[in-house]
């Protein structure tokens, strides 16, 4: 497991908030289920991409269209598919991009991203907005565990040893958010209301970028 801390620098997040903005119009987020209980996700989520990450009563799956409006999932924004072109090491593009919205106050449990045909490639996580306490552990549930902060603009990438990795957020550090910080001016205006008051008001999105499917034409095979 490797942490970037800073890697997208304002203009890199402001462009990623700026695609992502448009995305969220058209894919906007929901509220997803626990498979059998159906008790709902404190975090909000959509996609972008060919597939997209879903939960509901009867399981978890990817599917190419958004389980409300039945629409594809838009494409996934240019600057996380340069993050996971330089920090991914994978021959083949992402399939998905899973978003998930938290606000101030949500988590997410600790879970091992598993529902990928293709665990040879990695997932690479962006982050935009609050900070937050990320726990990982190992690949046995009851492994001890350690956690970082994840701030906006750091990327982490679990790949190789650390793939399968149980990993959560115990909850996001309540601090003035740093946003586009030293671009205020730029951040302000050009990015779609929803996001930058949901990123005001200290809420955190993160996106992480996986393969799905086994690539079935490499190079020289
Ligand atoms: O929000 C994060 O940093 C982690 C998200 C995550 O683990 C997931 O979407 O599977
Ligand atoms: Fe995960």
């Amino acid at each position: 497991m490797i942490h970037y801390p800073g890697w997208l620098d304002a203009q890199a997040r402001l462009s990623l908030a700026t695609a992502l903005a448009a995305a969220l119009d058209s894919a906007p987020p929901y509220t997803p289920r626990m498979p059998r209980t159906g008790k709902p996700f404190s975090v909000r989520m959509t996609n972008c991409g060919p597939l997209g990450w879903v939960s509901g009563r009867d399981g978890y799956r990817y599917q190419p269209n958004h389980p409300e409006t039945g629409a594809r999932w838009p494409a996934i924004p240019e600057t996380a598919l340069e993050a996971w072109d330089a920090l991914g090491g994978y021959t083949a593009p992402p399939e998905a991009c899973l978003v998930n919205l938290y606000d101030p106050g949500t988590r997410m449990g600790l879970h091992q991203d598993r529902d990928e045909e293709d665990l040879a490639a990695p997932v690479v996580s962006l982050s935009l907005g609050a900070t937050a306490l990320f726990r990982y552990g190992g690949l046995k549930r009851s492994d001890p565990t350690r956690s970082i902060r994840l701030a906006s603009g750091d990327a982490l990438v679990m790949g190789g040893a650390s793939r399968l990795v149980h990993h959560g957020v115990d909850r996001l550090i309540d601090e003035p958010p740093q946003l586009f910080a030293g671009d205020r001016s730029a951040g302000d205006g050009r990015l779609d209301d929803v996001l930058r008051h949901f990123l005001a008001a200290g809420g955190r999105c993160n996106l992480t970028l996986r393969r799905v499917t086994q690539p079935r034409d490499r190079p020289g095979a």
